[in-house]
């Protein structure tokens, strides 16, 4: 019992502790309570020291105004003499005004202009002028001056009078408004005694800050205040430095607004953008982005940078300066290893790596829905620029690729296993077939489009999912021409290639028919203007004038600023400004590039990946892509098969039967060809009966000695490389030329090489060679190879 008494009471079986003194508290107080106390409090003060440390260190603004203070601190002796100097000039400017106020200077000026003009009238007016203002001047300081006499004269009165009234009674028997009265002289005697002694100091530095103001530098901007001594000081672009390069231009207008102390408007405050600095900057009145464009070079050198590092172009109005400026020497150098080279694969709806813009990022460029028009000066990367594009869309396994390089050059070489048609050279059978390839395009653009119209919600364009769908013949074909001026300034293609390719161009984008052009000459005339209008990518290396920048990148870009002029023939190769390519209004492009020379092909392992990437997902694509080439023309072997054994024709009758034979050879030629051909080999024609004649021993005598010339020629080629061939092909590049047992039979049939039957575009609905076939007759578009995949 005396135990529970003491301890409490027994509750249940369960001992209750007994309370002599207790407070009611909360629970949270209770838990503060019961936690020790020390920790706590130390926890705190470190998480929130640490907090706060983190946050100053993570501020870059922080870190900004460290870096300016310790700059400003560095520069403080030349900042005070500085500062000085603008005391000083600030004092002579108010002397200067003064003076010219009180001597009616600006008017004495217009005096001394009347006088030398020697304008009486104008003279006469400002001398009364200068009358008129010195007598009103003196009125109103005379009013000015008696107002405040007699101000403070009744202001004295008051005083005085308030003064004697107190010394004459007491304050508590007087009205309460007079009370109010004293109290408030009392308080603005108290006020000015205390303000009085700081106005001594303060007026004296108010006076010196206003001279500074007065004194200081106005030139324009004032970055000098916080522009900090970096490391990357040459990089470093502020809106000082651009207002100064700009106010050196030398353009009169903007001379005249800087002359007026006037402020340029930065739309957007100079910004790290990639690697360079971005601003946008609206121009003072008369004064537009294309009169500073104009003096790129003299902007340039006033920033101190290349005429390559400077981008002033045109922002969406004409006043609006868009300015990109490189970091010093950050274009050098090229886009690295394209990104693909060693894996991956493309889906041609996303794009494919093209290159670098000016900012760093990498280019997915566009190509479905798209085309494309690349040129420059020979040698800075067109041909290349091609092909990695047609590398990237070789990578997907759905597409179809078709390429004809007007010219000789193995550029395309190695594609050639992954693609559907190639042709290549110089001669008229390659824009016969380049023609015949663009009209076969724009028939497969109907297709489609039936195709798609009788899907199930009839599509307005080709998807990524109807492409997949092998059965439809909706893949993404890609067609490319290099050398593309060769076909549109065709003699006899041209007129039809540029028809063609403009409808191509301007309708097939949605049906996943895709068109990139490439040339060397930019021209009007090698480049018809409806071309260049309908073009969504536009890429121009290194070009001579702004006739050739607008013509590959569109009208008014050059007006503008977007200018490939300003890339160096040779230093600047592979970098090429684009328009099209992002939703940019132009980019810089370092483009990548996939070597394929001086034995060096890294070109082949891609396409070998490209191959296999397309057995692996079911497409049928065989080794078979060695298109049949077509046999060269021989004209004395053609002349040989009209003769039809006969011993003498007349040329007339050779001539016509000629055109019969290979119309697209033949038929425009007249006597002079027929005669040149046949002299040259030494079978000139000749007359008998009075008509001219061609005599088929002759003719057989010619080809006769023509192939024993030949033979050591050929025992040569099989020794050794081929003269004039640019970079090394790979071992398994196919025959160009037929064998010479077929030359030899010389009777101007076309041979077929066997290949594989699937539908494409190009057999689509015709019957297919089979394999092994002999050589056929027809002359009939021949390139009909294997279908894409
Ligand atoms: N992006 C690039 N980076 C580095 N070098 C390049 C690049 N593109 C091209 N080159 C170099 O420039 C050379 C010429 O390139 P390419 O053949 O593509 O020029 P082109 O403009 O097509 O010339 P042409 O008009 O004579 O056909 C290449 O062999 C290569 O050495």
């Amino acid at each position: 019992m005396t135990s529970q008494s003491e301890h409490g009471q027994e509750q249940g079986g369960e001992l209750i502790p007994k309370v002599y003194d207790a407070e009611l508290v909360s629970h949270e107080d209770s838990e503060a309570v019961d936690r020790p106390r020390g920790p706590v409090i130390r926890r705190l003060a470190v998480e929130c020291t640490g907090y706060v440390l983190r946050r100053v260190r993570e501020s870059e603004r922080t870190a900004r105004w460290r870096s300016v203070l310790a700059y400003r601190l560095r520069k403080l002796p030349r900042d005070v003499g500085r500062l000085l100097w603008f005391m000083v000039r600030g004092h002579g400017r108010w002397i200067g005004k003064a003076w010219t106020w009180a001597t009616h200077g600006d008017l004495r000026a217009d005096v001394r202009a009347a006088r030398l003009a020697g304008d009486p009238q104008a003279r006469r007016e400002a001398q009364e002028a200068i009358r008129a203002d010195a007598k009103t001047r003196w009125a109103k300081l005379g009013i000015a001056l008696r107002r405040s006499v007699i101000g403070a004269a009744v202001a004295l009165a008051l005083l005085v009078v308030l003064a004697l009234f107190e010394m004459l009674f007491d304050r508590a028997d007087m009205p309460r408004w007079l009370v109010v009265v004293y109290e408030v002289r009392d308080f603005l005697g108290a006020a000015i005694r205390l303000v009085a002694p700081w106005l001594l100091v303060v007026g004296p530095v108010g006076w010196l800050v206003a001279a500074v103001w007065e004194g200081r530098d106005r030139t324009p901007g004032a970055g000098w205040l916080t522009q900090p001594d970096r490391d990357d000081a040459d990089s470093w672009v502020d809106e000082r430095m651009i207002s100064r390069a700009l106010a050196h231009l030398g353009i009169a207008p903007l001379n005249a607004f800087f002359k007026d102390g006037g402020q340029l408007v930065y739309l957007i405050a100079p910004r790290k953008d990639g690697d360079g600095t971005f601003a946008r900057v609206r121009l003072p009145l008369g004064v537009t982005a294309g009169m500073v464009a104009d003096r790129r070079d003299t902007l340039a050198a006033n920033l101190g940078r290349a005429a390559l590092e400077t981008w002033p172009t045109k922002a969406d109005e004409d006043g609006v300066l868009d300015l990109w400026i490189a970091d010093k020497g950050s274009l050098g150098g090229g886009a690295g290893d394209w990104p693909l080279l060693h894996d991956g694969t493309v889906d041609l709806f996303d794009g494919v790596p093209f290159g670098l813009t000016q900012r760093g990022l990498i280019i997915n460029a566009p190509l479905f829905e798209a085309n494309w028009l690349i040129g420059g000066r020979p040698g800075q990367g067109k041909t290349s620029a091609l092909r990695t594009l047609t590398l990237g869309a070789a990578l997907d396994s759905t597409a179809e690729l078709w390429v004809f390089v007007m010219g000789e050059s193995p550029d395309f070489e190695p594609l050639r296993p992954r693609l559907t048609r190639y042709r290549m050279g110089m001669d008229d059978k390659v824009a016969a077939d380049a023609v015949q390839a663009l009209s076969e395009l724009t028939e497969e653009m109907e297709r489609r489009g039936r195709t798609l119209g009788a899907q199930p919600g009839q599509p307005p364009k080709v998807s990524r999912k109807l492409a997949d769908r092998a059965g439809l013949g909706l893949h993404p074909l890609v067609a490319a021409i290099d050398e593309c001026h060769e076909l549109f300034q065709h003699r006899k293609y041209g007129k039809q290639a540029e028809e063609l390719a403009v409808r191509l161009i301007k309708r097939g984008r949605k049906y996943g028919i895709i068109l990139l052009l490439a040339t060397q000459s930019p021209t009007k005339d090698s480049i018809p203007k409806e071309i260049t209008r309908n073009v969504s990518c536009g890429v121009a290396f290194a070009v001579a004038d702004h006739i050739a920048n607008d013509g590959l990148l569109g009208a008014g870009k050059y007006r503008a600023g977007i200018r490939a002029t300003e890339l160096r023939m040779k230093t600047d190769r592979g970098t090429c400004v684009a328009v099209g390519v992002t939703d940019e209004a132009w980019e810089l492009v370092r483009t990548f590039y996939v070597p394929f020379e001086d034995g060096l092909d890294l070109v082949s392992p891609i396409v070998a990946r490209a191959l296999a990437q397309v057995v692996e997902n079911g497409r049928t694509i065989t080794a078979t892509a060695e298109e049949d080439e077509a046999e060269p023309v021989d004209p004395l072997a053609d002349i040989t098969h009209v003769l039809n054994g006969e011993a003498r024709v007349r040329t007339q009758t050779v001539l016509v039967r000629l055109a019969t034979l290979n119309p697209a050879e033949y038929d425009d030629w007249t006597f002079t060809d027929l005669s040149a051909v046949l002299s040259e080999a030494g079978a000139e024609p000749v007359k008998s009966h009075g008509v001219k004649v061609v005599r088929a021993d002759a003719v057989a005598a010619a080809l006769a000695a023509r192939a024993r010339a030949e033979e050591p020629e050929r025992h040569g080629e099989a020794n050794g490389d081929r003269p004039g061939s640019r970079g090394v092909l790979p071992n398994r590049l196919p025959r160009q030329n037929p064998p010479s047992g077929q030359r030899e039979q010389g009777s101007g049939s076309r041979t077929g090489k066997s290949r594989e039957c699937r539908e494409s575009p190009a057999n689509r609905g015709s019957e297919c060679t089979p394999p092994d076939s002999l050589p056929v007759e027809d002359d009939g578009p021949r390139d009909r190879g294997r279908d894409g995949p």
